[in-house]
């Protein structure tokens, strides 16, 4: 990883190809694969998030799934005479000529918190309708021929409305492939529960880790700190059973097991026993006291004008 200090604000970053510009306006995250600024481009109002890369093919490789999968989504987004806003998720790629050709690109910017964040502020009930906006982009990735891969609530960023977004595409792979990049307890090799190799049920298995992360990390913690040999899927399984949530549960016991044929069963079926059984909160709401002050009041005014009406 670099240790180049950020790019304070006012730094107006200039492609060398493509000429346009971007000034800094502050450090939106570090990673180990590059810095993320929030940057205004120059002559535009819109808000973009420009990621530089410390390594040329790291950040490559990312450029590269990016740009597949928004040629893939536009195809699918022409053939459906609609258009979302993840077919223009990269604006652009070039290399910062600061002497040194650092490459970057720059991407939709996106407002919101880091998933976990957004549980523990709003509550563990949201988990039915964040969890089904995930699965639906996951589908997504999927119908283009990509996993995810790296796939862990800190890449997911969710709005105040509970719309969930990706972020972070560098583990993103080919279906069939090696996955590119993991994170030890979301990944299924860890668990000894089957191959790194890239199909759909990789990223299921990762979303089904990502929800007992959420609901129980102390929990996962425990069963990931056995020693590798002993680590099992049958350890996530035991996890599983102690939520209260039963449908989630069984859900997330066939993502473990791989036991959903496609990802958009999974989504089908979540959407169904997870999504749509969640608890309704009564709607009936009490009556202010202001409301049945003024309704007295009408009441009042109207008998009186009948009244005086008849009388004279
Ligand atoms: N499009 C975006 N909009 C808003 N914030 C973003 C965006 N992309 C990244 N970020 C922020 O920047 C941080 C680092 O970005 P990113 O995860 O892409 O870096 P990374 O080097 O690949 O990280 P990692 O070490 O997890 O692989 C994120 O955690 C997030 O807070």
């Amino acid at each position: 990883m670099s240790s180049n200090p950020p790019y304070p604000t006012g730094t107006v970053i200039q492609g060398k190809w493509r000429g346009n510009r971007y000034l800094v306006e502050r450090v939106l995250g570090k990673g180990a694969n590059g810095t993320v600024y929030l940057v205004q481009r120059e002559g535009r109002r819109d808000r973009y998030a420009l990621k530089i890369g410390y390594d040329t093919l790291d950040l490559q490789s990312e450029i590269n799934a990016l740009t597949s999968l928004q040629s893939c989504r536009k195809r699918n987004e022409y053939h459906a005479r609609r258009e979302t806003p993840l077919s223009s998720y990269l604006l652009e790629a070039d290399d910062f000529s600061d002497g040194s050709n650092v490459p970057f690109y720059v991407m939709r910017y996106i407002e919101g918190r880091p998933l976990h964040h957004f549980l523990s502020k709003h509550g563990p009930s949201w988990i039915g309708l964040v969890g089904l906006k995930l699965l639906d982009k996951l589908r997504g990735l999927h119908e283009c021929g990509f996993v995810f891969g790296d796939l862990k609530p800190e890449n997911v960023m969710v709005s105040d409305y509970g719309e969930a977004e990706l972020i972070d595409f560098g583990g993103v792979s080919p279906l069939g492939k090696s996955v590119k990049q993991f994170t030890e307890w979301h990944d299924r090799g860890f668990w000894n529960a089957g191959s790194r190799t890239a199909d759909e049920a990789y990223d299921l298995f990762s979303f089904a880790v990502l929800c007992l992360r959420l609901l129980d990390e102390g929990g996962l913690k425990t069963a990931a700190s056995q020693l590798p040999q002993t680590r099992s899927v049958e350890e996530l399984l035991k996890l599983t059973r102690h939520l209260p949530n039963r449908k989630l549960a069984s859900w997330l016991n066939l993502a473990l097991q791989s036991g959903f044929s496609d990802s958009k069963q999974a989504c089908d079926v979540w959407k169904e026993h997870v999504y749509n059984s969640r608890a309704v909160k009564p709607t009936g709401m009490k009556t202010p006291r202001w409301l049945k002050n003024s309704f007295a009041f009408s009441l009042f005014v109207l008998v009186f004008t009948i009244y005086w009406v008849i009388r004279f």
